[in-house]
């Protein structure tokens, strides 16, 4: 069996086939970091976490890297209403990205690279494509030749001509072409700037990612993901920009998962009909946000409810509880022969079904039905007057393997040290810009975790109650 994904740039399932035999190469854009992330823009970090930890158990080694926005009109916009600076806002909203993804158990990539961080790669990147003609200076501002690029609109499937139709020149842009997008912009007054060739400036959003890619994991890749929103024109700009300086593919396949709607509307900051995912974890295991997003394909929408939510929190729950039972058991079986291998089976079958799914486009869907049935059968088991460890630990064994490829816990875990000291963190910061509000919204989240707060004149210390 191999594994097949849904492209986008094809609209094909296509047989998985890294570059390089078993290696992968993944990108996943990342956040603006400006606010806390909603539970929408968990969906790609969990999804792409989970097929990064599936490609794993498949064998691969996956070298992951998702960036940081750290530099955009929102931030700079929001920077003034905090009235502090972009930087520190950016750095505010990657600690509580951290903190709250890792809650929902999602692992770190291997690079997390930022804009400011990269800013001698993009200016380069940005001179090379002026170099080639595919870019030009105007005004201060660098923009991208749109119509010079031949496969412009192949990942979102639109011809140039199409595209022209929606396409404006905003005030204040000194474009050739509609079409043609921003890969630098002059600084206005008093906004964080970088020196350039171009003079004071920053950069646009999509080169970033084209730089960073091509940095952390050479001229092509092997996925490159993200929220559907960004095929188009994130992605397909990405394409342009990347391919023009390379003249090789950017990434083989592209992966997007679907929105996370409210009453049938994506749920987004804009629109402010969001659930953020600090307050869900602050009031129920972050592990069932997981599960939820999990419980359907990453390409189908899902329509949040508190109903949905909630069934997805019993669902865990029954899984969970067929495992403890297991556990139990354990301590009362024997070594019988007799009758096992039907059970050890029907656990492989399980097995082997769970992995025809997974295989499939990552279908965590049918993965998790899979998992019921795994409980359903060893509830079967457990009702057998005497049992036997073989089979109870072929049972035990493939909870936690398939939960772990899944990200998800079987035991409530405590919280780690290292959260705690996240969270401090946060408080101490909402604390010291008067945010009382919030301050204490931690301190009771650490309260009912059993974490107990003292704030000395030499910082705060904690105790586990
Ligand atoms: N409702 C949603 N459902 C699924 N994915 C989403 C949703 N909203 C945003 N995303 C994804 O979240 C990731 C983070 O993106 P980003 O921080 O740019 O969000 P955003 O576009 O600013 O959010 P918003 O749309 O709320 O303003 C992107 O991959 C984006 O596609
Ligand atoms: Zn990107």
């Amino acid at each position: 069996m191999t594994i097949k994904i849904y492209n986008t740039l094809t609209r094909k399932k296509e047989t998985f086939i890294p570059l390089e035999e078993g290696k992968v190469k993944m990108y996943v854009c990342g956040p603006t970091v400006y606010n806390y992330i909603h539970i929408g823009n968990a969906r790609p970090a969990i999804v792409f976490d989970t097929v990064r930890r599936y490609l794993e158990y498949r064998g691969y080694e996956v070298h992951f890297v998702s960036n940081f926005t750290d530099v955009d009109d929102k931030i700079i916009k929001a920077a003034k209403e905090l009235g502090v600076d972009a930087i520190t806002v950016a750095e505010r909203f990657i600690e509580a990205f951290f903190a709250d993804t890792s809650a929902l158990g999602c692992k770190k990539a291997d690079a997390h690279p930022r804009v400011t961080e990269n800013m001698d790669e993009i200016i380069q990147f940005i001179e090379a494509l002026i170099e080639k003609g595919y870019a030009y200076e105007s005004g201060g501002d660098v923009y991208f030749r749109t119509r010079e690029f031949d496969g412009y609109g192949k990942l979102s499937h639109q011809s140039v001509d199409d595209l022209k139709v929606g396409a404006r020149i905003q005030p204040g842009e000194l474009k050739e072409d509609p079409l043609d997008f921003a890969l630098w912009k002059a600084a206005k007054e008093g906004e964080i700037s970088w020196d350039s060739p171009w003079g004071k400036g920053r950069p646009g959003w999509h080169i970033e990612c084209s730089a960073m890619a091509r940095k952390y994991l050479g001229d092509t890749i092997d996925i490159h993901a993200g929220g559907q929103d960004l095929t188009f024109p994130h992605h397909e700009n990405e394409i342009a920009q990347s391919e023009a300086l390379t003249g090789k593919m950017f990434a083989r396949y592209w992966m997007h998962n679907g929105y996370i709607n409210i009453e049938n509307e994506k749920m987004s900051k804009s629109l402010g009909n969001f659930v953020l995912v600090n307050d869900i974890i602050r009031e129920h295991d972050p592990q069932v946000l997981r599960f939820f997003m999990l419980s359907v394909h990453y390409r189908n929408p899902i329509n949040y409810s508190e109903e949905l939510f909630a069934n997805a929190g019993a669902g865990l729950e029954r899984l969970k509880t067929a495992y403890q039972n297991l556990k139990h058991r354990h301590g009362v079986s024997a070594n019988l022969a007799d009758g096992d291998q039907k059970w050890l089976d029907q656990i492989k079958a399980l097995h082997d079904e769970f992995i025809e799914k997974m295989d499939d486009d990552f279908n965590t869907a049918d993965g998790i039905s899979v998992l019921f049935e795994l409980a359903k059968h060893a509830n079967y088991y457990l009702r057998e007057k005497n049992t036997s460890t073989t089979v109870i630990e072929a049972f035990m064994k493939e909870f936690e393997e398939l939960f772990s490829v899944l990200g998800l816990e079987l035991e409530t875990e405590e919280l780690l040290d290292e959260e705690i000291e996240q969270l401090i963190k946060q408080r101490n910061e909402a604390r010291k810009e008067r945010n009382f509000k919030l301050a204490d919204e931690i301190r009771d989240r650490l309260k009912d975790m059993n974490i107990i707060l003292e704030d000395t004149a030499q910082g705060t210390r904690w105790k586990r109650g």
